[in-house]
């Protein structure tokens, strides 16, 4: 239907459209104008977090915190690997809010993320760490310091202390007010999971695949049960034969710590056979000699897009230590609350505020 086909007799009521029309542009036009003239949130973003966050309020924040971890670094060393592994398992679930801290209410059917069957491997020393840090804290800067981020500065002083970067740790985080065991499974990656499903997981919290590859180097430190890799050993998807991709050596030793079945299922196995307790990045230089723990972490060899960083981050440390502290800054941003309507702040990090 075109316009020029209207007769003249209705010539003032097509006026009347077309001043109607014209009313119409004018005020979509204006609405926009204002729109951009005047945007709706001129404060800071809810998710941006800064390192002077606690100038204020708590000055001295790193140095309590420090003062903890560093003499745990010296008590039980494992509280390191413990606690940089709980900052990953706190940050993808929710986000980075001590939600991993929370502990199941006693009787009720509900369990929190920490009792959670894929959290069950996290260590004591982990969540000692921060209760410790935290009582420290509180007793200097009552109510004001978030668990979350005593966590994210905690978990950097146990890189550092064991050799890796130090780097500065961005604050603002609150905590949640949600803690779900239900929740856990379809957000922390397992021992067996392809390098697709890794990339999708990691996708899904906004990281990359150099985030998956640079992250998984934090596995220079650190333990992992038997079960986790016992098919690895034994029968490699239903083959009855060990992985080829395995080591003979490492095969052997491996076979000797964990049987079959009907092992002791305390034992653990490094990660790093060369320097476990060494923040280094011996693990890449690892992968290209079969030495991986996990299938996992042999599988960013097999794989052809994350074998080249590998080969990269194993002939440098610096690259490796600069491209760490980055994603630990990356990953530390995820799902970050700010503010009352959102999170609280804890006084015991294992309990909701009432
Ligand atoms: C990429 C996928 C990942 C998988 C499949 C994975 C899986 C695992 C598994 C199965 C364990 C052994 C738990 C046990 O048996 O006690 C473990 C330990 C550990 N993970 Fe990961 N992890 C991944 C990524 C990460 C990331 C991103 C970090 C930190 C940035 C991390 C840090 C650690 C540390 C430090 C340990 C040793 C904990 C200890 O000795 O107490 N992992 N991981
Ligand atoms: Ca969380
Ligand atoms: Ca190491």
């Amino acid at each position: 239907m075109s316009v020029s086909s209207s007769s003249s007799s209705s010539s003032s009521s097509s006026s009347v459209v077309v001043f109607t029309c014209l009313l119409i542009i004018c005020l979509i036009t204006l609405h926009i104008t204002m729109c951009v003239a005047k945007p709706k949130n001129t404060t800071r973003s809810p998710r941006q977090l800064s390192i002077d966050y606690y100038a204020k309020v708590c000055p001295q924040l790193e140095q309590l915190v420090g003062s903890v971890t560093s003499q745990q670094f010296k008590e039980e060393p494992v509280s390191g690997p413990a606690t940089i592994r709980l900052f990953f398992h706190d940050c993808f679930v929710e986000g980075c809010d001590a939600s991993i801290l929370i502990s199941s209410k006693p009787g009720s059917k509900m369990l929190a993320e920490k009792d959670a069957e894929d959290n069950r491997d996290l260590r004591g020393e982990g969540f000692e760490t921060i209760r410790k840090a935290k009582a420290l804290v509180e007793s200097r800067c009552p109510g004001v310091v978030s668990c979350a981020d005593i966590l994210a500065i905690a978990a950097r002083d146990y890189v550092h202390l064991a050799g890796g970067p130090y780097y500065q740790v961005k604050k603002g985080r609150w905590d949640g007010r949600r803690s779900m065991a239900s929740s856990v499974a379809s957000n922390i990656p397992r021992a067996n999971s392809t390098v697709d499903q890794l990339l999708k997981l990691f996708s899904s919290k906004g990281l990359t695949l150099e985030d998956l590859v640079v992250l998984s180097g934090a596995h220079t430190m650190g333990f992992a049960h038997c079960d986790n890799f016992v098919s690895r050993l034994y029968d490699y998807h239903g083959t009855k034969q060990p992985d080829p991709a395995i080591d003979p050596r490492l095969l052997k030793e491996l076979r000797m710590s964990c049987p079959h079945s009907g092992g002791n299922t305390d034992i653990v196995a490094p990660f790093d056979v060369t320097t476990p307790f060494l923040f280094d990045h011996a693990y890449y230089g690892n992968l290209a000699s079969k030495l991986g723990l996990l299938a996992s972490d042999q599988a960013l060899f097999l794989d052809p897009r994350t074998k080249p960083l590998v080969q990269t981050l194993a002939k440098d440390k610096h690259n490796f230590f600069q491209a760490f502290a980055e994603a630990m800054e990356k990953m530390g941003s995820i799902g970050v609350k700010r503010g009352r309507k959102h999170g609280e702040k804890r006084k015991d990090c294992s309990m909701h505020i009432s």
